[in-house]
């Protein structure tokens, strides 16, 4: 996938919104998204989703993404910005409205990246919580998810990586005056509250 040239005409014409969704596993990126699209119509791209069905469609390097992503750690960068591109580029073709990039970017690289080749993102939104919360929300999680990476060992190394690569996004786009940082331990409504006033702002900029 990475060595051949993704065409990305159409979606650079098409000028669209663009929204980075940020936060721990667990912050609540997945469940925000599913609101903003209802009430947006947004295309929703969870990178982690994208990554899921590339293991799951059985290609040669889904072996390989799946003991990147059990090890809390984080898959190489042109992995993940191929599948966007490529995902984009689909939504686009069906009449996008503007995307919800949920997931990404996990490290600052991803995002200067993302932004030179395809196109600025209008806002990074943050969802703040703390360890305990993410722990907690993350084990109730693993009752359901089948997710492999919903283990207490693997969460740990997840918090890790998160701190370390992650955390300087937020402060990149704080410093850009790109970022809403949203204190995400409430209720899932009372969350969705603060996301609209950012997002109602960010849309009619
Ligand atoms: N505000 C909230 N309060 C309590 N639980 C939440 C809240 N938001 C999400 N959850 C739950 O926490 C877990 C993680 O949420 P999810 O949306 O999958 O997060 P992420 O995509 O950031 O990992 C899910 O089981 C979800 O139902
Ligand atoms: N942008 C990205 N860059 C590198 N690896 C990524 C990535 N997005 C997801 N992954 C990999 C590493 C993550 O631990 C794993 C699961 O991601 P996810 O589904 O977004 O988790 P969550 O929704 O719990 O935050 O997939
Ligand atoms: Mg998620």
């Amino acid at each position: 996938m990475s060595d051949k040239k993704i065409d990305l005409t159409p979606l650079k014409k098409a000028g669209v919104p663009i929204f980075f969704i940020v936060g721990g596993p667990g912050s609540g990126k997945g469940t925000q998204c599913e609101k903003i699209v209802a009430k947006y119509g947004l295309s929703h791209l969870s990178s982690g989703d994208l990554l899921r069905a590339e293991v799951k469609s059985g290609s040669s390097r889904g072996a390989e993404l799946t003991k990147i992503m059990e090890a809390g750690q984080l898959v190489p960068l042109t992995v993940v910005l191929d599948l966007i591109k490529e995902a984009m580029l689909k939504e686009v073709a069906k009449g996008s409205k503007g995307f919800l990039i949920d997931g990404y970017p996990r490290e600052v690289a991803q995002g200067d990246q993302f932004e030179a080749e395809i196109m600025p993102a209008k806002l990074a939104v943050y969802f703040e919580v703390s360890e305990d919360t993410l722990v907690k929300r993350l084990l109730k999680r693993a009752e359901t998810s089948g997710r492999a990476d919903d283990n207490m060992d693997t969460i740990k190394k997840r918090l890790k990586t998160f701190n370390e690569a992650t955390a300087p996004v937020v402060a990149h786009y704080e410093k850009k005056g790109k970022l809403a940082r949203i204190k995400a331990e409430g209720t899932v409504d009372e969350i969705f509250a603060e996301v609209v006033k950012h997002l109602d702002k960010a849309i009619k900029a």
